[in-house]
């Protein structure tokens, strides 16, 4: 966040610079086509009074007239064109961060807020990086232009002239400073009405049950309600910039006009000459309005990358080996050796230290143990303060954290899903899959039945009517697709939660034929699962309290048998 949010936009620029100095080129040939047209018109003026030939004023006019149009419009659209690429450019660049991004630095975050940041913020961008940079850098040149013209043409109602445009300019420039500001609050506000409203979608099942829809609504009218209220701010203030502008520009023409008069009756002035100022007057509006449009648009635009800078500026997750080469250690599987982490000052891992060979490993603990903690080090989504974890053998972090999640399979807790269809959904992380092989990982996870029934079978679009998947389906589509990857280590979290009996079973003994070839990692709370585990782990505030089988853990473990009796699953075994 070090960059002036100034130098960031002309940051922006990088990679369209020529081609914005192309178009400031381009301006100031239309604008110099305008300018000319009061000289021409006193010609035509000049030539009727001395009676000399009409035609070569007036074509010269027509000539002039119409390459301006040419021009401004072809700039028009070029400037157009140009706000659109930078935009993508923009967009493209904050997609690749998001991604890029570390798993807490952008899930702490409210989705609704990145939404807007990345959708409204940026379509404001559009009208500054490019009509607003262009021609804010070409109005003050066509604005002075069209003041040397007018002073070399009557000096004195030049100075009244410039009298009036200082008084109003300051003003203006006072009211776009508050509209800076309201700006950034506007957009502020937007991204707190889409937070709600993010808020309400997810968990709208629990809205309706728990009949809280008229509350909710309150709650989001409210947001909407202070974003409109700040558009309003926003609205009054740019209206004011604008009639301040154009309030101005009135008041110049009628002192002109009047001293101008004065000036043509004491024979000081030709009437050419007031025609021709007149004319200069009316175009002044033109680049003094553009010029404050331009700073309006600028103004926003600023705002705008304040905002977009919060998620522009997110550090990248570092993807380059960091362990010193350390040697292998001999062992197999996943190793996790004395492991402090913490999210703040409290650590949530407290030297947690536990081996997963081949064969299936079932973590288990109460609530907030630290159980999804020590998964997301596994896949590196975080780095541990102390302590190491060996795969196969070797630090996880002389890995690439790319290398590293290759050699993983990770199901998360809620199982989302991500693709179109349910083929792609199922192939999401192992597209070169062969056709021939899904039959059979669907008949492994029982989905095989349910993709029979639905018409389009596999091409059948997630989410739509067809395919409205249970919390189960989805949680057996996940487990599939992970299976898929045949990756060293299988890594589970609550992975059987959400299923019924027999389908539980089903996935259960897949899991087992998974633990027959690879190292499985199951987080569980389901008992059943850790019945049939080669070994099971029970932490206890970040602390593997105890390792064993199900059976030793029973005998053994209190906490483990008021655990195992909780969850209301088969009967264990009689106690000691
Ligand atoms: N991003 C985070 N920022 C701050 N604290 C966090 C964050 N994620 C988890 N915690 C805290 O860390 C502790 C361990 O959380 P974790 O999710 O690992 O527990 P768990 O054993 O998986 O719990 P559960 O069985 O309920 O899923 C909890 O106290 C939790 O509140």
């Amino acid at each position: 966040m070090s960059a002036s949010p100034a130098a960031a936009l002309w940051g922006y620029t990088r990679g369209a610079r020529a081609r914005i100095g192309c178009l400031v080129l381009l301006e100031l040939l239309s604008n110099s086509a305008v300018l000319l047209q009061p000289l021409v018109a006193r010609w035509v003026l000049d030539s009727l009074e001395t009676g000399e030939g009409l035609m070569p004023p007036v074509l010269l006019l027509a000539v002039v007239g119409m390459s301006g149009l040419v021009l401004a419009t072809f700039s028009h659209y070029l400037l157009g064109r140009l706000g659109q690429r930078l935009v993508f450019d923009v967009r493209r660049g904050l997609v690749g961060r998001l991604l890029h991004a570390r798993v807490d630095d952008l899930t702490r975050r409210p989705v609704g807020d990145v939404l807007a940041r990345v959708g409204s913020d940026t379509t404001l961008l559009q009208q500054t990086l490019s009509s607003a940079l262009v021609r804010g850098a070409v109005a003050p040149l066509v604005l002075l232009a069209t003041l040397v013209l007018m002073a070399l043409l009557d000096l004195v109602l030049f100075v009244v002239l410039l009298l009036v445009l200082v008084v109003t300019t300051t003003a203006e420039w006072y009211v776009l400073h508050r509209l800076h500001k309201a700006t950034e609050d506007a957009q502020d506000r937007v991204g707190g009405m889409l937070t709600s409203i993010q808020r309400v979608l997810i968990a709208f099942r629990t809205v309706k049950a728990f009949g809280t829809e008229a509350s909710e609504e309150r709650a989001i009218t409210d947001d909407a309600r202070a974003a409109y209220r700040a558009g309003v701010r926003v609205a009054r203030l740019d209206a004011l910039v604008e009639g301040l502008a154009i309030g101005a520009l009135e008041i110049m023409f009628l002192v002109v006009l009047a001293v101008g008069a004065m000036r043509i009756v004491s024979g000081e002035m030709q009437v050419s000459d007031l025609v021709a100022f007149l004319l200069y007057v009316t175009y002044l509006r033109d680049p003094v309005e553009t010029g404050s449009s331009a700073a309006t648009s600028l103004s926003e635009g600023l705002a705008a990358v304040r905002r977009v800078r919060h998620l522009d500026v997110l550090p990248a997750e570092r993807d380059e080996p960091v362990a010193p080469a350390a040697g292998r250690v001999p062992c197999t599987g996943l190793r996790l050796e004395d492991l402090w982490f913490s999210h703040g000052t409290e650590p949530v891992l407290r030297g947690t230290s536990l081996t997963a060979e081949q064969g299936l490993t079932v973590l288990v603990g109460p609530s907030g143990a630290g159980k999804t903690t020590v998964l997301s080090l596994i896949e590196r989504f975080d780095d541990p303060d102390r302590g190491r974890i060996l795969l196969n053998g070797e630090d996880i972090r002389g890995l690439t954290r790319k290398e590293l999640r290759g050699r993983l399979a990770y199901v998360e807790q809620e199982a989302p899903l991500l693709g179109r269809t349910l083929r792609e959904a199922v192939l999401y992380g192992a597209p070169e899959t062969a056709e021939a092989d899904l039959p059979e990982v669907l008949r492994a996870v029982a989905l095989d039945g349910w993709v029979a029934t639905l018409p389009d079978g596999l091409d059948t679009e997630i989410g739509e009517r067809g395919a409205r998947m249970s919390g189960g389906q989805r949680q057996r589509l996940a487990v599939a697709r992970a299976v898929l990857r045949r990756a060293e280590v299988l890594v589970l979290d609550e992975a059987t939660s959400q299923l019924d009996g027999r389908s539980e079973a089903l996935l259960v003994q897949e899991l087992l034929d998974q633990a027959a070839v690879r190292t499985v990692l199951a987080v569980s709370h389901r008992y059943s699962l850790a019945a049939r585990a080669d070994q099971v782990v029970l932490l206890d505030q970040g602390k593997v309290l105890a390792t064993g089988t199900h059976a030793e853990l029973l005998r053994s473990q209190p906490l483990y048998r008021v655990l195992a009796e909780a969850s209301g699953e088969e009967a264990p075994l009689p106690r000691t």
